[in-house]
C-alpha cells in the first residue's frame, strides 16, 4: 500500500520491443526531456551479475543462454528501484518489461497499471544488425549472434502476446524504429504528450 500511495500520481509507461529495437537509446532521451525514471529490467539484473553475488552467478547463466529469468527475480528488483525513486519521480519508464502477459499481470497486482504500452518496432533484419554492431562495444556476453538469435524467437513467442494483450485495452502505441533516432523521439513524444 505504502508503495501504491507514494507512486499513484506517477504515470508508468511499459516499453516493449525486440531485443536491439532501440528502447534503450528512446527511454534515454525520454528521460533528458521529461525528466522520467528510466528502469531497465536488463541493467538491472546485469548489475547484480556485476556484483558477483550468488544470486548473480544463477542470472547470468540464464541470460547467457537467452532465456527468461524467473518472474519474481525481476519484479521484486523493479519494484525496489521504483520504490527508491517514488519520492521524486514523475514518471516510470519501464522497459524490457513485461517479457510475457503473465510478468504484466503481476506487475499489475504488486505495483499498479500501465498508462501507455510503447512498442518499439523494428524488422528482425534490423535488430539483429544493431545487435551484432552493439556487441562489438557493448561487453554484453548476450549480444552474440548465437544468442541474439534465441532472444529474436523468445521475443516473438513470449513477449508479442503481450502487445495483443495491451491492444485490448486501448493503451499501445506502435513506434517505427526503422527511422534515425529523432525521428523515432518524435513519434515517442507525440504519445507522451498525448497522455496529459
Ligand atoms: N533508430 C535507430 N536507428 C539506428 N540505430 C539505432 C536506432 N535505435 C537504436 N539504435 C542502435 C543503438 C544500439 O547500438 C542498438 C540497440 O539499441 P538499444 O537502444 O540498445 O536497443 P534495446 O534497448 O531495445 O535492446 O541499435
Ligand atoms: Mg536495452
Amino acid at each position: 500500500m505504502f508503495l501504491l500511495d507514494k507512486i499513484k500520481d506517477a504515470k508508468i509507461i511499459f516499453v516493449v520491443g525486440g531485443p536491439g529495437s532501440g528502447k534503450g537509446t528512446q527511454c534515454e532521451k525520454v528521460v533528458a526531456k521529461y525528466g522520467y525514471t528510466h528502469l531497465s529490467s536488463g541493467d538491472l539484473l546485469r548489475a547484480e551479475v556485476a556484483s558477483g553475488s550468488e544470486r548473480g552467478k544463477t542470472l547470468q547463466a540464464i541470460m547467457q543462454k537467452g532465456e527468461l529469468v524467473p518472474l519474481d527475480t525481476v519484479l521484486d528488483m523493479i519494484k525496489d528501484a521504483m520504490i527508491a525513486k517514488a519520492d521524486v519521480s514523475k514518471g516510470f519508464l519501464i522497459d524490457g518489461y513485461p517479457r510475457e502477459v503473465k510478468q504484466g499481470e503481476e506487475f499489475e497486482k504488486k505495483i499498479g497499471a500501465p498508462s501507455l504500452l510503447l512498442y518499439i518496432d523494428a524488422k528482425p533484419e534490423t535488430m539483429v544488425k544493431r545487435l551484432v554492431k552493439r556487441g562489438e562495444t557493448s561487453g554484453r556476453a548476450d549480444d552474440n549472434e548465437e544468442t541474439i538469435k534465441k532472444r529474436l524467437d523468445l521475443y516473438y513467442k513470449a513477449t508479442e502476446p503481450v502487445i495483443a494483450f495491451y491492444s485490448g485495452r486501448g493503451i499501445v502505441r506502435k513506434i517505427d524504429s526503422e527511422l534515425p533516432v529523432d525521428e523515432v523521439f518524435t513519434h515517442v513524444a507525440k504519445a507522451i504528450d498525448d497522455l496529459k
